[in-house]
C-alpha cells in the first residue's frame, strides 16, 4: 500500500536525483531536464522501495483559481514515472546512483492519469512511484500524487528505454538577448 506523501525526499542511492545522472543529451526535458532553463526541474529520489518527488506549483499553474492545472499534474506523474523506470533498469543492471555508468533514459509510451480530487494550489505536491513490471526495455510504473497528504491523482504509465541510436544533439543555444 502506498505511503502517504511527505516532503522528505532525499534518501537512498546516496541521495542523488535520477535526473542529475542523465547524460547531457537527455537532460533537456521541459519537466525534468536539469539543462532546460525554462523547465520545471523535477527531481526524483529513491525512498526505500519507492521513488518520490516534490514540487510546489506556482500561480501560472492554475486551472481554475485555487486549483492546479491537470496538465501540470500529468507532467509531474510523467517525468517522475520515466525517472522511476530509468532507476528500475539501472538497479536491475546492478548499479546505484553515483556509479560512473550513465543512467538509462526512458521515454513515455503510454500515460494514464486518474484525477481523483481537485488539487489545491498552495501546498507542495508529492508524487510517489514504483516500478510494477520491469522488462527488457519496457517498465510499467504506478504512482500517486498527494497535496497536503490527500491523494489527488493516480498514474499508470508504460516507459520504454530510448534507443541509443536516437540520442539527440543538444538544442541550439538561445539567440543573444532572448
Ligand atoms: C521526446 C522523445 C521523442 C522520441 C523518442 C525516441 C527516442 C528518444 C530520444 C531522446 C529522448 C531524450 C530525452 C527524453 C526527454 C524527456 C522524456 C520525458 C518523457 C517524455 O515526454 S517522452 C515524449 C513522449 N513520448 C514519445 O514521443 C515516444 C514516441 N514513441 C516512440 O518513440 C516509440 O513508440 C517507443 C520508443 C516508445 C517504443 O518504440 P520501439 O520501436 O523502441 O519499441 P516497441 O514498439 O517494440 O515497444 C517496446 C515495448 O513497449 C511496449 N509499448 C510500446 N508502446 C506502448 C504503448 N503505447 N502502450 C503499452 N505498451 C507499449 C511494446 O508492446 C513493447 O513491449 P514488449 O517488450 O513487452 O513486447
Amino acid at each position: 500500500m502506498a505511503k502517504e506523501g511527505t516532503a522528505g525526499v532525499a534518501q537512498g542511492d546516496h541521495g542523488i536525483a535520477v535526473q542529475d545522472r542523465y547524460p547531457d543529451d537527455f537532460a533537456w526535458c521541459y519537466g525534468c531536464g536539469r539543462l532546460n532553463p525554462a523547465g520545471l526541474h523535477l527531481k526524483t529520489y529513491r525512498d526505500g522501495e519507492e521513488t518520490v518527488t516534490a514540487f510546489r506549483p506556482r500561480p501560472e499553474h492554475t486551472a481554475i483559481p485555487g486549483f492546479v492545472y491537470g496538465g501540470l499534474i500529468a507532467s509531474l506523474i510523467d517525468c517522475h514515472g520515466t525517472a522511476t523506470a530509468s532507476l528500475a533498469l539501472y538497479h536491475r543492471d546492478g548499479h546505484r546512483l553515483g556509479d560512473p555508468e550513465p543512467v538509462p533514459r526512458c521515454v513515455t509510451a503510454s500515460l494514464q492519469v486518474d484525477y481523483r480530487r481537485p488539487t489545491p494550489l498552495g501546498p507542495e505536491l508529492v508524487v510517489r512511484g514504483r516500478a510494477v513490471e520491469v522488462g527488457a526495455r519496457k517498465v510499467v510504473v504506478e504512482s500517486e500524487l498527494y497535496a497536503g497528504g490527500t491523494l489527488c491523482a493516480r498514474g499508470r504509465m508504460v516507459a520504454v528505454l530510448a534507443p541509443p541510436s536516437m540520442t539527440p544533439g543538444a538544442p541550439p543555444a538561445p539567440a543573444p538577448g532572448t
